[in-house]
């Protein structure tokens, strides 16, 4: 990694030390949860700037405040984080071009719709030798086929982009329970060592793997098994069938990573950002809590009422992934490899009850061959 410009080089009597500049581009649950894992490492690492810059999508709260004030003042987001400190050390800035002017370092994690929106507002203003990471789980789906965010990141603004996901309920880490995470990255070692010395923690165990895609195909494909997994429990149909659908889903999602890249590693599925992430997704997250209300109202109130009305300006993912997914699966035939993720749709748009879930398995038994 290119160190940053000289007007970030400290000189310590002969020692020159660099300091990196770090923005967050996202203020949300993780967004902010993400600051304040960060804001904690810079005031103890040398090689970065103390003050962490957040980029927040600026909203009147209901008190007539602006959230950016809020924040500044109180050292809190009290909209989409309330009750932890962030650190001192974050400044919220409302101005997207003005929060990544200066950053050496550009951390992603808005909800993945907005993304094309925002690389476009920072083509041009950003420094040229910047490296990002996404933390966000989502893809686009474009005329030639999918992109992955961090791709869409990479080719919009010409930089270098890892991924960091993981079993990772935000409101979890903020209290410092133990978690694990997977930093993805595609070449340069050392630029993935410096992302994992940023974010990790004694509660916040990170680990480096040399698998951009298979890294961010996991966080993003688990959210549309997560839906399923709601649907199981608005049906009350138990461990078992919940169990069944989480085995079914990491199949599909193992099968559709390496279809799409063929450098999709086996042992990715076994990392923090594979299995873990997929089994507490399925147990904890809003994808799963909104899916079940979903089901125990039969299908009769739409998934954007409920996410408006259980999660109160959170965003769900998993909708969008799987509509994003049958997309992808029409365009190239491949419905019949991916029941579980096909099904998933249909059941979101109505085209089929949630108890079809199950229903699509029923298929003839199978001799596993072992291919070891
Ligand atoms: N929350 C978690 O537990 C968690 C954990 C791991 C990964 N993630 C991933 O992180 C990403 C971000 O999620 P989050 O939980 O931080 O966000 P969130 O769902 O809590 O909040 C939504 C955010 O979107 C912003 N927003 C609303 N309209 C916008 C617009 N038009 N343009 C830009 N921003 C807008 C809001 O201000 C808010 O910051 C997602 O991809 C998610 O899957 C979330
Ligand atoms: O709450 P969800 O469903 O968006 O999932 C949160 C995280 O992705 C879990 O790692």
């Amino acid at each position: 990694m290119a160190p940053p410009a000289m007007e970030n080089q400290i000189t310590n009597g002969d020692e020159i030390t660099t300091k990196y500049k770090l923005t967050i581009v996202g203020s949300g649950n993780w967004g902010s949860v993400a600051s304040k894992l960060i804001a904690s490492n810079t005031l103890k690492l040398n090689s970065f700037h103390d003050e962490v810059r957040m980029w927040v999508f600026e909203e009147t709260l209901p008190t007539g405040e602006k959230l950016t004030d809020v924040i500044n003042n109180t050292n809190e987001n009290v909209k989409y984080l309330p009750g932890i400190k962030l650190g001192k050390n974050v400044v919220a800035d409302p101005d997207l071009e003005h929060a990544v002017k200066d950053a050496d370092m550009l951390v992603f994690v808005t909800p993945h719709q907005f993304m094309e929106g925002i690389c476009k507002r920072l083509v041009g203003k950003i420094k040229g030798d910047v490296q990002a990471i996404s933390l966000i789980k989502g893809m686009e789906v474009k005329a030639e086929g999918p992109c992955m965010i961090s791709t869409l990141i990479s080719k919009q603004l010409g930089i270098n982009c890892c991924v960091l996901m993981g079993a990772n309920i935000a409101n979890e880490i903020a209290v410092e329970k133990f978690s694990e995470a997977t930093v993805g990255y595609r070449e340069d070692k050392d630029v993935a060592q410096r992302w994992v010395q940023l974010f990790n923690a004694p509660y916040f165990q990170v680990s480096a793997v040399q698998d951009v895609e298979g890294v961010e195909l996991c966080g993003t494909l688990k959210n549309v098994v997560a839906i399923a997994a709601g649907f199981v429990d608005g049906m009350d149909m138990g461990n078992n069938t919940k169990a069944a659908i989480m085995r079914i889903g990491l199949v599909e999602m193992k099968a559709f990573s390496k279809l799409m890249f063929s450098s999709v590693k086996d042992t990715t599925f076994f990392e923090s950002c594979g299995v873990a992430d997929l089994i507490t997704t399925c147990l904890g997250g809003r994808n799963r809590r909104v899916a079940e209300a979903f089901a125990r109202n039969g299908g009769k109130r739409s998934f954007d009422e409920l996410e408006a009305e259980m999660l109160q300006g959170q965003k769900l993912q998993g909708v969008s992934t799987a509509n994003e997914l049958y997309e992808v699966l029409s365009q190239r035939g491949w419905h019949e490899l991916f029941p579980l993720f096909t099904t998933v749709h249909e059941i979101c748009i109505g085209r089929l009850p949630p108890s079809a879930i199950v229903e699509y398995s029923e298929h003839p038994p199978t001799l596993v061959e072992d291919s070891a």
